[in-house]
């Protein structure tokens, strides 16, 4: 699959044919009163009909059948996927997990969506405003089935193993270090290829945006032409045994049968696309005087609430880097914020703790948690000689911030058995160093 294609840019009006029919795409309209081979016209709408031009999001896919012909949807069972955020008590505590269990495909095929375990969110899928974190671990491949989420769009970071996934609109290979967007209602499968793991950041009510440069101009941190949208492809392939169609909708699993392959659209135009990107090619803007800048200069994607500069979510990096500030505390602050931080690791370790948070695991700093450097990492950094020095290297760390104050479910705070009990003693070393004879230094 290294031969994938893809096309470039930041939601472009892209076109795209599978090359095996030429000329699919209907020339001068949308809607032929008979499409090119025979095809069906369908509309994906990603905004309301009305948005403004910046906001309007749309693609037409012509297809073999369109997505009507199913059997009805009923509703399965949605293991520890949920939206509800009043399963226990609020924790207000740090709360750290080891790294999610992969189970094992000896013991149990676990597919993507059955592999989806709600960690904490808060919001309201019907009134479309809100987020979700779930964590993926899964064994086996989506076969004959397909996912869409109707009530937001999913944000999917891969920690361990790579994934295929098909999409209507194409597809797309994805290696950890790289995160793909699949929106609100397209459908897609997954496939894997052993043990597989990794973070889904869901919003409800908004997409995701490149955030605004402001005074860094008009070219920084992750540039439009590094965002890949998957190429045209399908297949005509009936299945007599039935295709399964699962749809998460206000918040619950519903699957519906037809007797043939989603993936059956031959070409496409429009906007509201999936997409990938990868996390190397994001240029870092920080400091190259003195103090810590805050971590939106890592703002890799945002979906903006209504309230300016106030994000539903925020995707941030923590990538590799050169440290130079002089005189500083060169490590991230000890900090009470009134957004809500979800950290992830995706691989190495975290510049603020050495030990303790590992690639696959996560913590959360609730809405003013107090949170920050542990013992080692403070100790360390406030003696350090403070050379140039390499950052992060050979890491990926990331954080989903969120102005939602959000709700920890059952599985994260119990079942999942990975909450790390210790996680407050990381700062119990800290001591005291004042002094109230302290004089500044005559040099
Ligand atoms: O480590 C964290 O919790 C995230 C974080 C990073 C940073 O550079 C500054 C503040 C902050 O909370
Ligand atoms: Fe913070």
């Amino acid at each position: 699959m290294a031969d994938l294609k893809y096309l470039t840019g930041f939601g472009n009006e892209f076109a795209s044919e599978d090359p095996r029919c030429p000329g699919a795409l209907p020339e001068g309209q949308n809607n032929p009163q008979a499409c090119p081979y025979g095809l069906y016209a369908e509309q994906l709408s990603g905004s309301a009909f009305t948005c403004p031009r910046p906001a309007n999001r749309r693609s037409w896919l012509y297809r073999i059948l369109p997505s009507v012909c199913h059997k009805p949807f009923a509703s399965v069972q949605q293991g520890h996927l949920t939206h509800s955020w009043d399963e226990v008590e609020p924790d207000p505590n740090q709360l750290r997990w080891q790294p999610f269990t992969i189970p094992k495909v000896s013991e149990k095929k676990v597919d993507f969506v059955m592999g989806l375990h709600t960690l904490c969110g808060a919001g309201d899928t019907r009134t479309r405003n809100g987020i979700a974190v779930h964590v993926y671990a899964c064994n086996s491949s989506m076969t004959d089935r397909c996912f869409n989420n109707s009530d937001g769009d999913f944000l999917i970071v891969p920690q361990q193993g790579k994934i295929l996934i098909t999409t209507e609109f194409g597809k797309m290979m994805m290696e950890p270090n790289e995160i793909c967007v699949i929106q609100q209602g397209m459908r897609f499968s997954v496939e894997v290829f052993g043990a597989t793991r990794g973070y889904v950041l869901e919003v409800f009510g908004a997409h995701f945006e490149l955030p605004d440069l402001g005074p860094i101009g008009a070219n920084g941190l992750a540039n439009p032409r590094d965002f890949l949208a998957p190429v045209a492809w399908y297949e005509d392939r009936k299945v007599p045994g039935g295709y399964t169609v699962i749809n998460k909708y206000q918040g619950k699993l519903f699957a519906a049968q037809q007797d043939f392959s989603p993936f059956n659209v031959v070409a496409w135009h429009g906007n509201y696309t999936p997409y990938k990107y990868n996390l190397e090619n994001f240029m870092v803007i920080n400091c190259v005087a003195f103090d810590h800048a805050d971590p939106s200069i890592f703002t890799v994607l945002t979906a903006k609430s209504t309230r300016p500069g106030v994000a539903v979510a925020d995707f941030v990096i923590f990538p590799p880097r050169w440290g130079v500030a002089d005189h500083t505390f060169r490590p991230p602050y000890y900090h009470r914020n009134c957004m809500s931080e979800f950290m992830g690791l995706i691989k190495g370790h975290y510049e603020a703790k050495e030990e303790g948070f590992q690639p696959g695991g996560g913590s959360l700093h609730s809405m003013m948690t107090p949170h920050g450097p542990d013992y080692e990492c403070f100790e360390k950094a406030s003696t350090a000689d403070l050379k140039p020095e390499r950052v992060a290297e050979g890491t990926m760390a990331f954080m989903f911030e969120s102005s939602f104050s959000m709700a920890v479910t059952k599985w994260g705070l119990d079942t999942c058995n990975r909450l790390d009990k210790n996680y407050y003693k990381c700062w119990e070393p800290l001591k005291s160093h004042f002094n109230p004879n302290w004089k500044p230094s005559s040099t």
